[in-house]
């Protein structure tokens, strides 16, 4: 088992009120399987995102990865493992605007000290993105700096690759095919995918969905 989710609940206070969230979430992801996770606006896809990415804990429950109980870690511990072993996509790029995209697709694999120069000119290849190496990213369409924001994640080959939204930015034939290509190179290194998403369309590109409502998972 790549991902274990048990149990987990999360609320946010809101003008001294206790608002919840995730009202006991549990859920399974095997290396290899690709998942969606739907649900309405404000559901909770985010939070619960953010709560297997490390970003934020949860008030209760379990969090494992490979094998590790991520919620009692202590923080450098969580981003060590964050670095390792997981991967994130978001609608928005965040690209480093004073790297040349070159560099930008090898920050993230040399931070994690797993730098693979024969899979980082795999990917360039299959994204399409020979050609833009010592461009900035100022310079290049949206779709374009999905597609190294997604090389940039899976240069590293995380065995857990998390998306929220990916191709939110993007018009829909564009975003189609990002989201087709991704599933295919995330198949390819066996990894993990999880992606929340909002469009029934996205989701029926995955394997298996789940939906979010009221604060738990419905198959
Ligand atoms: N840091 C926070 N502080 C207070 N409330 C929060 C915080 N983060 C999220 N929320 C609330 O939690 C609920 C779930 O938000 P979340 O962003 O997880 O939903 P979502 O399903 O991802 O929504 P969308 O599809 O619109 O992005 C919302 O009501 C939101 O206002």
């Amino acid at each position: 088992m790549l991902l274990a989710l048990k149990d987990i609940r999360k609320s946010f206070q809101s003008a001294g009120a206790e608002v919840p969230v995730l009202g006991g979430v549990s859920l399974t992801l095997d290396t290899g399987e690709t998942l969606a996770l739907t649900g309405e606006s404000g559901s909770g896809k985010s939070t619960l995102l953010h709560l297997i990415a490390g970003l934020d804990a949860p008030d209760a429950g379990a969090i494992v990865i490979d094998g590790t109980d991520i919620t009692t870690l202590p923080d450098a511990a969580r981003a060590e493992l964050r670095r390792g072993s997981v991967g994130l996509v978001f609608q928005q790029f965040n690209l480093i605007p004073s790297l040349s995209i070159g560099a930008n697709l090898s920050f993230q694999a040399r931070l994690a000290g797993r730098e693979d120069p024969g899979w980082t000119e795999e990917l360039v290849a299959r994204l399409g993105l020979s050609g833009l190496l010592h461009r900035y990213p100022e310079h290049l369409s949206g779709g374009q700096q999905q597609r190294v924001a997604i090389g940039r994640t899976l240069a590293a080959r995380p065995k857990l690759v998390l998306a929220d939204e990916p191709t939110g930015n993007l018009d829909e034939a564009t975003g189609d095919a990002v989201i087709a290509l991704m599933r295919d190179l995330v198949t390819q290194t066996g990894a993990g995918f999880l992606m929340v998403t909002h469009s029934n369309r996205l989701a029926d590109r995955m394997a298996r969905r789940v939906h979010l409502s009221a604060g738990r998972i419905a198959e």
